[in-house]
Order: C-alpha cells, then sequence, then structure tokens
C-alpha cells in the first residue's frame, strides 16, 4: 500500500460518514456534532457544507437525486447541497436522548441506520430499516453505539459493530426480504488495539474497520482474521470509503481532539485521509425510495 496523505487537515469535530460518488467523482461526507454535510472535490480540493439544526449521523445518496440520512430526530430527506429538509419518520422518538450513527444502503436500495445511547447505561442502539415504502422496522443490534454496518459483495452477509464493545457481528442477510438470522461474534479487538467504529467490505469481501482509539485500519478477511494493517496520524479513525475512478482510493475520516486530548501527539486529529490499496471496494448503493 502507498502512504497515508493528508486530504484535509483539520476539517471537523467528527468526521464520518465518507461516501464517494461516482457518477460525480465527489466526496460526501459529514462532521456529525457540527451538523454538516460536506462535499469534497479531489480535482479542485473544493470542500463545501450544508449547516444543518442537528447532528447528522449517517446518509446515503439517493436515485432521485439528494440524500436520505439519518439525524438526531430521525430519518429525513435532504434535497441537495443547498438544503431542503423533509422529516420522513423518527423510530426513537421516545428516546430524544439518543440519536442515528452509522448507516449505509443495502443491496435493495434499503436505507439501514443504527442508533446510539450516549449514556452507555442501556443497550438501547439499534439498527432500524427504512424501505422504498419510507415504512421503518427493527432490524438488529442492542448495542451502546451501532457502527460498523456493511454488507458482503453478494449481499448475504451483513456485519455491524457495537464499538465500546470492542466488537463486530456478522449475520445471515435476505436482500429479498431484509430479514436478518444467525448472529454471530465476527472479530472481538483486544484492548489496546482500538474500538471497530465504521467499516467497509472491498470487491474480495474483506471488511475494512477503522479503528478508534486506535489509530489505525484494520484489513480482515471473511473469515475474521486481520491481514493487513494502516497506521493512520490521528487516535481517532472513525470510518473508511473506498472512492476514485478505480475505487482503490482508501478515505479514512476521523475524530478531533475533542475525543483525543493528545493534540501534541495528534495533531491531525479531526483530518481526513487517504491512502491508494490494492483492492477496489465496492461502489456504494444508492436508495431507492
Ligand atoms: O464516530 C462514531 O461513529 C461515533 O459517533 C463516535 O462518537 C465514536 O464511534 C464513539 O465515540 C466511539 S465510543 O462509543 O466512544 O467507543
Amino acid at each position: 500500500m502507498s502512504e497515508v496523505v493528508t486530504v484535509l487537515a483539520n476539517c471537523a469535530q467528527l468526521a464520518e460518514c465518507p461516501r464517494w460518488d461516482h457518477e460525480q467523482s465527489k466526496l460526501y461526507w459529514v462532521d456529525i456534532d457540527a451538523g454538516r454535510l460536506h462535499q469534497f472535490d479531489p480535482a479542485t480540493g473544493e470542500n463545501t457544507f450544508l449547516q444543518l439544526e442537528e447532528e447528522i449521523g449517517c446518509f446515503a445518496l439517493r436515485e432521485k437525486g439528494g440524500f436520505v440520512a439519518g439525524l438526531r430526530s430521525g430519518f429525513v430527506f435532504i434535497d441537495s447541497m443547498a438544503g431542503g429538509i423533509t422529516p420522513i419518520a423518527d423510530p426513537e422518538a421516545d428516546k430524544p436522548h439518543q440519536r442515528f450513527n452509522d448507516g449505509r444502503c443495502d443491496p435493495a436500495g434499503r436505507f439501514l441506520a443504527g442508533t446510539l445511547n450516549p449514556n452507555k447505561d442501556h443497550y438501547s442502539g439499534h439498527y432500524y430499516s427504512l424501505n422504498t415504502q419510507l415504512e421503518t422496522s427493527k432490524l438488529v443490534g442492542n448495542n451502546w453505539t451501532s457502527n460498523g454496518l456493511a454488507f458482503s459483495p453478494d449481499g448475504k452477509t451483513l456485519y455491524y459493530s457495537d464499538t465500546p464493545r470492542h466488537v463486530v457481528f456478522a449475520c445471515d442477510y435476505d436482500v429479498a426480504t431484509a430479514q436478518v438470522s444467525n448472529e454471530r461474534e465476527f472479530i472481538r479487538f483486544p484492548h489496546g488495539w482500538g474500538r471497530p467504529d465504521g467499516a467497509a467490505v472491498d470487491s474480495e469481501g474483506y471488511y475494512w474497520s477503522a479503528l478508534y482509539g486506535g489509530g489505525r485500519v484494520v484489513r480482515i478477511s471473511p473469515s475474521g482474521q486481520i491481514v493487513n494493517t494502516i497506521a493512520v496520524p490521528a487516535k481517532n479513525p472513525t470510518m473508511v470509503a473506498f472512492g476514485g475512478a478505480d475505487l482503490k482510493t482508501l478515505y479514512i475520516t476521523t475524530a478531533d481532539t475533542t475525543y483525543s486530548p493528545e493534540k501534541a501527539q495528534y495533531p491531525l486529529s479531526g483530518s481526513i485521509f487517504a491512502v491508494e490499496v490494492p483492492v477496489a471496494g465496492l461502489a456504494e448503493p444508492k436508495f431507492k425510495g
């Protein structure tokens, strides 16, 4: 693998959810705590943002244009980078202290997103499915911090993590019905490695996990073995995404020193990095609703 380069230095409080738009050749990403949806153009270096009125945990591009997103207040449509917010549904209206945190579309174009409980007093974070008829249903997980959602290339395996518990789970997934079964532990990281935050699966079915607190990204085989490690010049990597014309540019988002007091040791905390990797990622499905 090539060296890790800084793409956007010190650009966010909590950079997350990078998404490559292969039609526009642009990277979209969010600053969760700043409530901002960003658009970055690698060709020009231009990085613009839409300011929202609440935290945005995750989003997906929409086939009809614009975005579907998971905010603190639930699922919404965002018309464009100029704004236009339309509420869809809030499956956790009874838990205003919780917010959406991590999500992406499944191969059938549903938007799946998970919530987190900042108090970490109950395992009350769950993944929900938003189908193309805009109906929501509880999907899987009893988490403190729902994270790491990704699918195998054939869509038959769903992965997710609960970050503070250091564990990634794997489940059988029926794309036709959005049913989950056979949930099992995929990998549990020893203390000191970092905690499994956001993730992506490559075209060979390997799971790439951003290890929050560990300053690294790891590539994990379908059998749960760590086969590669990338050192990241920030203590808290938060997520990875494959981009570029060949989907071999791995973008890495990170959290700033709000989450890591070691500013002197990690002056690039809160930056977005990139590294060229030898295996292509998977193109991100768009929301079909
Ligand atoms: O980056 C994210 O997904 C969360 O929003 C972060 O807050 C982070 O994952 C979380 O803080 C890690 S943990 O729950 O403290 O282990």
